[in-house]
């Protein structure tokens, strides 16, 4: 494999955006910011591994979620997706091919949302690959869902369905045994292309006011950073917490619960916001046909977040969930 040569091959044909000035091929990329706009930056890895295994995810299925993970970031900041960049440290078990595979799976999501491929790096390695992917996103000045902006009495809400994506992480690696192929190919499929909530976070932030943070590392986890950075306590109501049919189906619900609590990688939005824009917000989210579910409510009686079961029981819900440093 020639370094130049692979470049070459990876660099798109076409640009969407027209405020691009400089693409890939010279020492930096170049592009124009929006007037009335702010730029919104993040960057993931993702690591042969840690966050994937050769043996069970494709290439492509590897490009994607690389690429859709950031998109969350961006997503969870309200932020308009426009460009990424992809840094790539390579082992010599994987050949060009696959790297190109996994490229195309980026270029699929990126497709969907008009994003530019700006640049990256590549580099050779010892032993894992390493993908490192950078967006770029902007925001209209003044629009701003921080974790830091929950308030008392706010509605705690979340989209779509959590715990899937634990689920088909257990069932890829044999800890779980589904026999029904199409349910088995579900769960895979949410925990391998999960679809970051660009919409959702759109809508979020046409609100007056919000916190918003997408669900990397599990429900619990992210709620309790919406409660440490506003100062804040949460309850959650156990029973609101949105699983999904196909979740339900399962037999062990103390797993369920572990898996949408604690699992991660569901790649959808938690956030609060007051009552009144509340109501406006599940009327927009109907029209577009995304769902979002009250799970709960900024509580003033206490400082943590807490999970109220039927029987009126309370537990604290700990910051435990997806710890790269402790591995529980
Ligand atoms: N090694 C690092 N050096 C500097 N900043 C970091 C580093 N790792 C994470 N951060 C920053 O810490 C914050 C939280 O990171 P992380 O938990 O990875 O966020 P997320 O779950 O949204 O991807 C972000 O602002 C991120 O940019
Ligand atoms: C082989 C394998 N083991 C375990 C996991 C589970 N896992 C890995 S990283 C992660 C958390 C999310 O990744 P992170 O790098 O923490 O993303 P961030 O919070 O920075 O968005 C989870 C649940 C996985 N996806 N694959
Ligand atoms: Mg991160
Ligand atoms: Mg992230
Ligand atoms: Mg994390």
């Amino acid at each position: 494999m020639d370094e130049f040569d692979f470049i070459n091959k990876v660099k798109p044909d076409r640009i969407f955006q027209q405020n691009v000035k400089v693409a890939i091929g010279d020492d930096a990329a170049i592009y124009e910011s929006s007037h009335g706009f702010h730029q919104v930056v993040c960057v993931d890895t993702m690591v042969e591994g840690v966050h994937f295994l050769r043996n069970l995810s494709s290439p492509f299925e590897i490009g994607y979620k690389a690429l859709a993970v950031n998109v969350s970031d961006l997503a969870a900041m309200s932020a308009i997706p426009l460009y990424y960049f992809i840094s790539l440290a390579v082992p010599s078990n994987w050949n060009e091919d696959d790297l190109i595979e996994i490229y195309e799976g980026m270029k699929k999501l990126s497709e969907e949302y008009k994003m530019d491929l700006l640049g990256g790096d590549t580099v050779s390695t010892s032993d894992k690959l390493v993908i490192t992917v950078t967006v770029i996103g902007e925001v209209e000045e003044g629009r701003k869902t921080l974790r830091s902006n929950a308030k008392n009495e706010d509605i705690v809400f979340v989209t779509g369905t959590i715990g899937d994506s634990a689920a088909g992480l257990a069932i890829l690696l044999g800890q779980t045994s589904i026999h029904n192929e199409s349910l088995k190919r579900y769960f895979t499929e949410k925990h391998k292309m999960p679809i970051p909530q660009v919409k959702a976070g759109r809508l979020i932030g046409d609100l007056k006011r919000a916190s918003l943070n997408d669900i990397s590392d599990g429900l619990a986890s992210e709620l309790n950073e919406i409660s440490e950075a506003s100062h804040v306590g949460i309850t959650i109501d156990k029973d609101a917490l949105p699983l999904s049919d196909e979740l339900l189906t399962l037999q062990s619900t103390s797993l369920l619960q572990d898996w949408a609590l604690y699992g991660g990688e569901d790649y959808e939005l938690v956030g609060t916001t007051s009552p009144d824009s509340w109501e406006k917000l599940t009327k927009d989210c109907n029209e577009l046909g995304i769902k979002i579910t009250k799970i709960g409510f900024v509580d003033s009686s206490h400082k943590e977040v807490m999970l109220k079961s039927k029987n009126q029981e309370y537990i604290k819900l700990k910051k435990s969930g997806y710890n790269h440093f402790k591995k529980s």
